[in-house]
């Protein structure tokens, strides 16, 4: 018997999508909707619906042999972030997964035209709205290099010029210093910020996000918790990288909100840094990370070994200080 009941009608389906980041020589492949069909004329990563009795890798396989003639294995796939969104018109999970080193050529064989595109050229405005912390995900780097305590500022730009020339130096990171004041932070930060530009490294300040418009270098803002908390909206404008330190559901759902370009969560292992504090472990932050739309570094307790590990669980990589910052 059909059930009739009012609230029925209200219960919209989630349709589980496949979708696929396929990266050959740094370039990554888009292709373009048809028109006339949902999200249509809009730019596409590769993919579709996950049929009923298949996976999401080999859904996403079949999709890519379909679209673009090209062959990608289910060993190839690695996952990248999943993102539910309601379109008012229907609900998505995107369920997102990259593949390196695709192999072959590619062709629109649904008559769409399809190219291999730098990420840096990919605009928010020209994919379906689901789509933006995809692209975050793709111009992310894998590790989030967070600097140790500053409190004497030439001591640290010192340690910050060294530990750029180290063999693990990263590309992206986050200047902290919460014991300075305002003034001296900001005088740190544009110095910092030459430093690091020099390394080719970029710049994220950390603490109130008003810091961004006084470093003209940095490329970025990350907040501490007990900042974040004071916002109801993204307090940045959207050329920068909004980061937010995060430990739970209730915050990654805020950050989530606030339209953070990514997140840190943890700690997930137990850590020197916090005695007592137990840790996510792996399986409690795979599950957080799992209904996590935004990108998420795994913190707190981890060693490069572990970037590996936190990949699996769906996390864009890991952040932390002991791992570059001696
Ligand atoms: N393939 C793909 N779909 C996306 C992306 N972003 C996004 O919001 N979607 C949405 O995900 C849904 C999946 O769409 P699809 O139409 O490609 O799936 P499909 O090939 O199985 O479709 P069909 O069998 O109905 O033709 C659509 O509602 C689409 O708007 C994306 O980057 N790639």
């Amino acid at each position: 018997m059909p059930n009739t009941a009012p609230e029925a009608a209200l219960i919209v389906k989630t349709v589980h999508v496949a979708v696929g980041v396929l990266l050959r020589a740094g370039r990554v492949l888009i292709a373009r909707r048809p028109e006339g069909v949902h999200q249509g004329g809009l730019l596409e990563f590769p993919g579709g619906k996950v049929e009923p009795g298949e996976t999401v890798q080999q859904a996403l396989c079949r999709e890519v042999a379909e679209e673009t003639g090209l062959t990608v294995t289910p060993e190839q796939l690695q996952p990248l972030i999943n993102i539910r969104h309601d379109y008012g018109d229907k609900r998505v999970l995107l369920d997102a997964w990259i593949a390196r080193d695709v192999q072959g050529e590619a062709e629109g064989r649904e008559g769409q035209s399809i190219q291999w595109l730098a990420p840096e050229a990919l605009r928010d405005e020209d994919f379906p709205a689901a789509n933006r912390p995809i692209i975050r995900a793709l111009r992310l780097p894998d590790q989030l290099a967070i600097t140790g305590d500053i409190r004497d500022p030439e001591a640290g730009l010192q340690k910050l010029h060294l530990a750029l020339s180290g063999a693990a130096s990263p590309p992206l990171v986050v200047l902290r210093a919460p014991a300075l004041e305002s003034p001296p932070y900001v005088a740190l930060a544009l110095e910092a910020a030459r430093v690091c530009d020099r390394a080719g490294a970029a710049l994220v300040v950390h603490g109130e996000p008003g810091v961004f418009d006084r470093v003209p270098g940095a490329c970025g803002v990350h907040l501490p918790w007990h900042q974040a908390e004071r916002y109801t909206e993204r307090p940045v404008p959207d050329r920068a990288w909004l980061g937010v330190s995060c430990h739970n559901e209730p915050q990654l759902r805020h950050a989530e909100k606030l339209g953070a370009d990514y997140v840190t969560l943890g700690n997930v292992l137990p850590t020197p840094s916090h005695p007592g504090r137990e840790g996510l472990g792996w399986a409690r932050f795979g599950e957080l990370v799992a209904h996590a739309a935004v990108p998420v570094y795994g913190l707190g307790g981890l060693a490069l070994a572990h970037r590996p590990k936190a990949q699996a669980e769906g996390a864009q990589g890991i952040a932390g200080i002991s791992f570059w910052w001696s």
